[in-house]
């Protein structure tokens, strides 16, 4: 059977939330790392068995690296997901629609359309269960807008304008709508006049507003049909009952399976989200954690190599606990890096440390990882080299544990999984990295002494 939907994920983070809300909707659905390379054959792409698999989300590094780059790897996404035989494809970006006036997300979504000889998407970043919600095409987090949610200070993108129309009209050349709530409101058929309205008068991005799981669903009628839709995750959980509808797909028991868990627990961080530095401060009450500094990083390998010496002391413990590394800081710490190494560098040089640590210790011991952070995810997950991630069940609203085999087996262990949770910035509940394991242990019993 071909897949029903195609995802393509800005980031690695944001990649699993989709798969995450896919599974939830009752879609069999695996996430790669990248677009597979090899040659496809029936049934089977890149040694990725797609035969009993409703949705793929093909995870991509293209939130924050130059325009060219992010478009054409979205296309050869976009071809690798029509080759297995996608009905709808779904461009997933930040449910707080990071990017900048140059893009990534106008330019993707214009080149994504002409690719598909298509006229027209919507844009849905609201995902009302972690509190993001569009109205008037003003996008919310909680109920601050987003330019006074702390987004403003983000490292890489700082949001400084919450009107979304407005800040997706500076990234395209094409013209901008709004799908408003008023019309919402008058359900599916009314919300369909309306995008054909405004496909007649040459609007090809439209913003939609969607305030809670209803809007979503009615969203989802209205879209089923486009070619391309684009968006945070939570249209994902709405979609796959209009797939049903359709007939596009079967009703299955469980989408989410993970084998046991095994190996010590890290965490690291590279986000310096708000919510992360809650549950950063919250970790370190009770637990044992590091602290890097990109300016001590740049200064000389002491630094890292004290971060490693940290790891290795606590997982040389009888029965190690879990612990933390982390970049995470205070907004002026940040720009006070930043200053002094510049944006690029100072969040390369944390991405790298962390990558590093991650395969060093993930070859020493460490088999359940929580990485927190959309850039740092996409940089371990390069770095361990892992090409797919199979999703599990939910900790939090976005937040799923993964499995993906082994880095560190060797060819007498085909079973060995590592756990792999990615975190958003900003999701997740203020004792996240605590309960996170206690989550996996209870959903998939620890086999010991691994
Ligand atoms: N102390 C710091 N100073 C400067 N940059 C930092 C610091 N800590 C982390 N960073 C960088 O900030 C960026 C955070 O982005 P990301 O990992 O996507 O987090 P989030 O998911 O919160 O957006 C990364 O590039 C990271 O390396
Ligand atoms: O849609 C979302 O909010 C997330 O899935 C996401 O993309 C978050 O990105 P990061 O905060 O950079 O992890």
């Amino acid at each position: 059977m071909p897949i029903v939907l195609g995802g393509i994920a800005d980031d690695f983070t944001g990649a699993t939330d989709l798969a995450n809300n896919l599974v939830r909707a009752g879609m069999r659905t695996v996430q790669v790392i990248g677009v597979p390379q090899d040659a496809l054959q029936e049934g089977a792409a890149n040694g990725l068995d797609l035969t009993e698999v409703d949705a793929v989300v093909v995870a991509l590094k293209s939130r924050s690296c130059p325009v060219d780059q992010a478009i054409s790897e979205s296309l050869a996404a976009l071809e690798w997901l029509k080759a297995q035989g996608a009905r709808q494809l779904f461009f997933k970006y930040c449910s707080t629609f990071d990017s900048t006036p140059e893009g990534n997300i106008g330019p993707v979504a214009d080149a994504l359309l002409e690719a598909l000889s298509a006229t027209q998407t919507a844009f849905v970043p609201a995902f009302p269960i972690n509190g993001r919600s569009v109205y008037q095409g003003h996008l919310f987090v909680g109920d601050r807008l987003l330019n006074d949610s702390g987004m403003q200070h983000h490292p890489l993108n700082p949001m400084t304008d919450a009107d979304i129309v407005r800040v997706l009209s500076r990234q395209t050349p094409h013209g901008v709508g709004l799908l408003d709530h008023a019309t919402l409101c008058r359900g599916a058929q009314e919300a369909r006049q309306r995008l054909d309205e405004l496909a007649h008068q040459n609007v090809r991005h439209v913003v939609c507003d969607s305030l809670d799981e209803q809007d979503l669903e009615v969203l989802a009628e209205a879209l089923v049909d486009h070619a391309l839709v684009t968006g945070g995750s939570g249209l994902a959980q709405a979609l796959p009952a209009q797939y049903r509808r359709k007939g596009w797909l079967e009703p299955i028991d469980d989408a989410a399976v993970l084998a046991p868990a095994k190996g010590a627990a890290m965490v690291l961080s590279g986000s310096c989200s708000r919510m992360t530095l809650k549950q950063v401060a919250h970790f370190t009450q009770q637990h044992a954690a590091f602290a890097l500094d990109p300016v001590k990083l740049n200064a000389s390998d002491t630094h890292f190599e004290a971060a490693l010496e940290f790891a290795r002391e606590q997982l040389a413990a009888t029965d190690p606990k879990p612990f933390l590394i982390y970049a995470s800081a205070e907004p002026e710490s940040v720009k006070a890096a930043q200053a002094s190494l510049g944006v690029k560098q100072a969040g390369e040089l944390i991405e790298c440390a962390l990558a590093s640590l991650a395969s060093t210790l993930v070859a020493e011991g460490v088999g359940r990882l929580l990485v927190a952070g959309g850039e740092t995810s996409g940089a371990v997950v390069s770095a361990l080299d892992i090409r797919e991630l199979r999703i599990g069940g939910q900790i939090d609203p976005g937040v799923p544990w993964t499995q993906a085999p082994h880095p560190a087996a060797g060819p007498s262990q085909p079973e060995a999984m590592l756990s792999l949770t990615l975190k958003s910035g900003n999701f997740g509940g203020e004792d996240f990295f605590t309960r996170a394991f206690d989550v996996l242990d209870a959903m998939n019993p620890r086999e010991e002494n691994a």
